[in-house]
């Protein structure tokens, strides 16, 4: 380890967020009674220009109104490129009740961006004494983004996650698809007569991955179009946990039990990880730092891996 150690991220649940369009009211209840960790209303891309200011009432309404249950509740804020996003934060900050938890900012390109909505927020908060302090969660979804990903994850200290957004993402880099996440037909190894899809987005995760854990921010999967398709949303979220993200979105409903079921860590998982504890206690307590654990290797790492696993179980536990 560094001289200058990684920080632990915010302990909260984050297997799955459930998006959910500001323009679509009814849809709030629903939401709130879902499994979902983290709940984000939507006041960017999917409300229409028309429809703003409307979804922007019914998001403040609804945070004081719908009962939220234990949730992260987030609002997603338009972009610092539109002429919508400082009144987004204007009136959100003055007018929601004390239960919002977090403004998602999407399409951050620098730092700089960060500190631009950190400043309204802290005016605001100091102007009306507001008592909870707005977290903030941030989508890399542009060439800038990732280019500037560790700068960005630093930027403040009010960040507890990041997200890929995939579909702007891939617009953004001029990538050749109009799929939102998951595999893509023209990527791959071609060998002796077989193709071998590879991973499009592996890198950008990889990236967001480590300077979150850097920076002791969450990293997040954004997320997958086709909610038709649960085995590829599976195999998406199955990738994304075993590179070290923490949890995905949710477009649909029926995404929830998918996420959570993967970013759950399971019975057996979670059994394994304990007797690996065990058997280096043991080992520890006859000087040795490292022994054999079902025919394989276990060492000092292996310790700080399983207690990943233990520690995500039991914050999942206490809700
Ligand atoms: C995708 C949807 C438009 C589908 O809505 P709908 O046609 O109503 O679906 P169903 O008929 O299958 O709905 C079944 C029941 O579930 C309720 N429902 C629908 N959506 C939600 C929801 N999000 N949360 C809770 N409940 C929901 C319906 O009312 C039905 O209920 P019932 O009649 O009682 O059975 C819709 O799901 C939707 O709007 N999804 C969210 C879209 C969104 O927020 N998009 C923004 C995030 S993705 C993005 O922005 C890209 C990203 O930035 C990037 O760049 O990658
Ligand atoms: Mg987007």
């Amino acid at each position: 380890m560094s001289f200058r150690l990684q920080p632990p991220p915010v302990a909260r649940p984050n297997r799955c967020q459930l998006f959910g369009p500001g323009s679509r009211p009814a849809i709030f209840e629903k939401m709130a009674a879902s499994a979902a960790d983290v709940i984000n209303l939507d006041l960017e891309d999917s409300v229409a220009p028309d429809d703003k200011a409307e979804a922007r009432k019914n998001v403040i309404a609804a945070i004081g109104d719908v009962d939220w249950g234990k949730k992260t509740l987030s609002v997603r804020i338009n972009g610092l490129d539109s002429p919508y996003w400082y009144r987004d934060v204007v009136d959100l900050m003055e007018q929601a009740s004390e239960r919002l938890d977090q403004i998602m900012i999407p399409k951050v390109g620098c730092a700089a961006d960060i500190y631009a909505v950190d400043a309204l927020v802290s005016s605001i908060e100091a102007a009306t004494g507001r008592k909870k302090r707005i977290a903030f969660e941030v989508i890399i979804e542009s060439a800038a983004g990732i280019s500037h990903v560790e700068e960005i994850a630093a930027a403040s200290p009010r960040l507890q996650a990041m997200s890929l957004g995939a579909a702007d993402f891939a617009a953004s880099m001029g990538m050749q698809t109009t799929g939102i996440g998951g595999t893509q037909d023209n990527y791959y190894m071609h060998r002796a007569g077989q193709n071998y899809w590879s991973d499009p987005w592996h890198w950008a995760q990889a990236a967001i991955v480590a300077a979150c854990r850097t920076h002791g921010v969450l990293p997040v999967d954004g997320p997958f179009g086709d909610f038709s398709d649960d085995e590829g949303f599976l195999a998406q979220a199955r990738r994304s946990a075993t590179l070290g993200m923490v949890g995905k979105w949710a477009i649909h409903p029926k995404q929830v039990a998918l996420s959570n079921s993967v970013f759950t860590p399971s019975e057996a998982a979670v059994t394994e990880a304990r007797e690996i504890l065990a058997a280096m206690e043991e080992a520890k307590a006859s000087g040795q730092g490292a022994t054999v654990y079902k025919g394989r290797l276990v060492d000092i790492a292996s310790i700080k891996q399983a207690e990943v696993i233990v520690k995500q179980a039991e914050m999942i536990a206490a809700g």
